[in-house]
């Protein structure tokens, strides 16, 4: 039964969801990353928000580790990376708090348009305030969106609403899906002269960290409100306090920092801010949402190997997992069988997908024959890490899919270019599930390969058959299956045997010594 560790605080709903899937689940938050390296081996699957930090050492601590789910959006807390390398699955729930994020900015706006903190402070106080609290209206201000994906949409759509003139600045932003927002695309030094308002909603990337800083500052219509709720290092904190205390910037709220939890800011205790601790996901909706969709997401790679949402490897439904299951294990028996055979180092692999396995969502196969090419070298490999380890080191990938008929109605033909030449390996689905070997090198043949092969090319002259039993025999080694193919009548032959066990070395160099055998291997599946 796979197990997974909740590490942050969760609605109980995915506690639930867990235990009706049949996974045992464990709740321990606030834990320490010390605390969290001592127990993570013993879990398949890690449920987070953002306050766990998902380190590289945490990681390297999991061997067993398959799944990190971020019960939210961001993935900053995870280092993807890592959990790539280490082959582990990362997934979010992209759309399950981005509602109650937009109210959230929209509330932050509204909380700066009329100071309701300063003023609620201050009433509280016994002090009344009515005219050191003048406010601004929001209709016929312009607000400028950075960052115009689900969170700014929402935001748009909602100020649009308000009666508010919304420009956006987001390079992925296209007029098309402006104009169906109805909002005004603009470039970012417009969007900072023209802006009232301004709230941001990127992810943090090279890009748009210190998106605001004292040049885009000085930029702004005096006057202007700024609204974060998105991540931390979007803003330089210092330049804004400077802005905001020459009054360039009238006010600023900020849900998100650089440093959390933000116990001790440069910005606190400043008037003219407002700020809330990290509150953008945090209603009762969203948290059901978002825990729902992770414990279902975890649940189904767990049991199925269906993935949904993740960041770090291609989608596979609930429906297709089962379809690819048998191509998975086909495409990884020709992977490990090329990177058993082969003498040189990788170059570039194709994987091409004739038939029935053109219709196929085809990065997860490629990913499974990669993964079998790497296997014999590496230790670690799985779907997740292999494309990327391929990547490092220099392997070019490329898929092609023929809907075209061959002699079989499904085929995976996996061509591995080496610096001393390419191996061409076929195989097909027998009975829609059973992988066979159809093709090696030149050579048709039909082999099932089981644990313990033993792999011959050899000169196709009488005779081999016999002595070569009698070798296994005498040495005690029972053949279980037996695959040969050849081009031509005694010409090149090839020969694919199982048997019940290891075959030693010694075994091995007496094959070898066998006068009709070129090259002989043992391999292990
Ligand atoms: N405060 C919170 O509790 C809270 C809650 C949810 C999400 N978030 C954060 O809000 C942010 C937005 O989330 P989302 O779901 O809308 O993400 P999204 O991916 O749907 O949208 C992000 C948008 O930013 C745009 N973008 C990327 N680089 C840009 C750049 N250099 N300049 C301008 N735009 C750029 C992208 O094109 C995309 O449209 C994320 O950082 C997320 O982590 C915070
Ligand atoms: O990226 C997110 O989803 C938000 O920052 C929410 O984070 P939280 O779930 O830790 O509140």
């Amino acid at each position: 039964m796979p197990k997974v560790l909740i590490a942050d605080s969760l609605s109980p709903r995915a506690v639930d969801i867990f235990r009706t899937r049949g996974i045992e689940v464990d709740v321990k938050t606030g834990l320490k990353p010390d605390d969290i390296k001592a127990i993570i081996g013993g879990y398949d699957g890690l449920a987070v928000r953002s306050a766990t930090k998902v380190t590289a050492e945490i990681i390297a601590a999991a061997p067993g580790l398959k799944v990190i789910g971020r019960a939210g959006i961001g993935v900053d807390t995870v280092d993807v990376a890592a959990a790539t390398q280490a082959g582990i699955v990362v997934m979010n729930t992209p759309f399950g708090n981005s509602i109650t994020t937009a109210e959230h900015a929209i509330a932050m706006m509204f909380a700066l348009a009329r100071q309701i903190p300063q003023a609620d402070r201050s009433t509280q106080a016994g002090k009344w305030e009515k005219s050191k609290f003048m406010g601004v209206e929001v209709t016929g201000k312009t607000l400028g969106i950075i960052g115009c994906g689900n969170i700014g949409a929402i935001v748009a759509d909602r100020a649009l609403g308000l009666r508010m003139k919304v420009v956006a600045f987001d390079p992925f932003l296209t007029v098309e899906r402006a104009k169906a927002l109805g909002v005004e695309k603009v470039e970012l030094d417009d969007l900072l002269a023209r802006a009232d308002f301004i709230t941001l909603h990127t992810p943090l990337t090279n890009d748009t960290r210190d998106i605001l800083n004292a040049a885009a500052f000085a930029k702004m219509k005096p006057g202007v409100r700024i609204i974060n709720c998105a991540r931390g290092g979007l803003i330089v904190e210092a330049d804004l306090k400077a802005a905001l205390e020459a009054g360039q910037v009238a006010a600023a709220a900020l849900d998100v920092f650089p440093v959390e939890p933000a116990k001790d800011n440069i910005l606190f205790g400043l008037e003219n801010i407002v700020v809330t601790p990290h509150l953008g996901a945090a209603t009762t909706e969203a948290q059901e949402n978002v825990a729902l969709q992770i414990a279902e997401q975890m649940s189904d790679f767990l049991l199925d190997g269906a993935v949904t949402n993740a960041v770090n490897v291609p989608s596979v439904s609930a429906e297709e997992a089962p379809r690819l299951t048998p191509y998975i294990r086909l495409a990884e028996q020709l992977g490990s069988l090329a990177g058993q055979l082969l003498t040189s180092g990788v170059t570039a692999v194709t994987v091409e997908f004739h038939g029935e396995a053109s219709a196929l969502n085809t990065r997860p196969i490629t990913a499974a024959a990669l993964t079998g090419l790497l296997k014999p070298a590496l230790d670690r490999v799985n779907i997740v890490s292999a494309p990327v380890v391929a990547k490092e080191r220099n392997i070019q990938i490329a898929e092609l899919t023929r809907d075209t008929a061959s002699d079989y109605h499904t085929l995976l033909s996996l061509t591995v270019e080496t610096e001393t030449g390419p191996l061409v390996l076929q195989g097909t689905l027998v009975g829609a599930t059973l992988p066979r070997i159809v093709k090696l090198g030149a050579v048709p043949l039909e082999a099932e390969l089981g644990q313990h092969m033993l792999f011959i090319r050899n000169r196709d002259k009488p005779g081999f058959i016999g002595a070569l039993g009698g070798v296994l025999g005498d040495a005690g080694v029972n053949i279980a299956t037996f695959h040969l193919g050849r081009t031509a009548p005694g010409a090149d032959a090839v020969l694919l045997t199982e048997v019940d066990q290891p075959i030693p070395a010694a075994l091995l160099d007496a094959v070898r010594r066998l006068p009709q055998v070129v090259e002989a291997r043992a391999l292990a599946f």
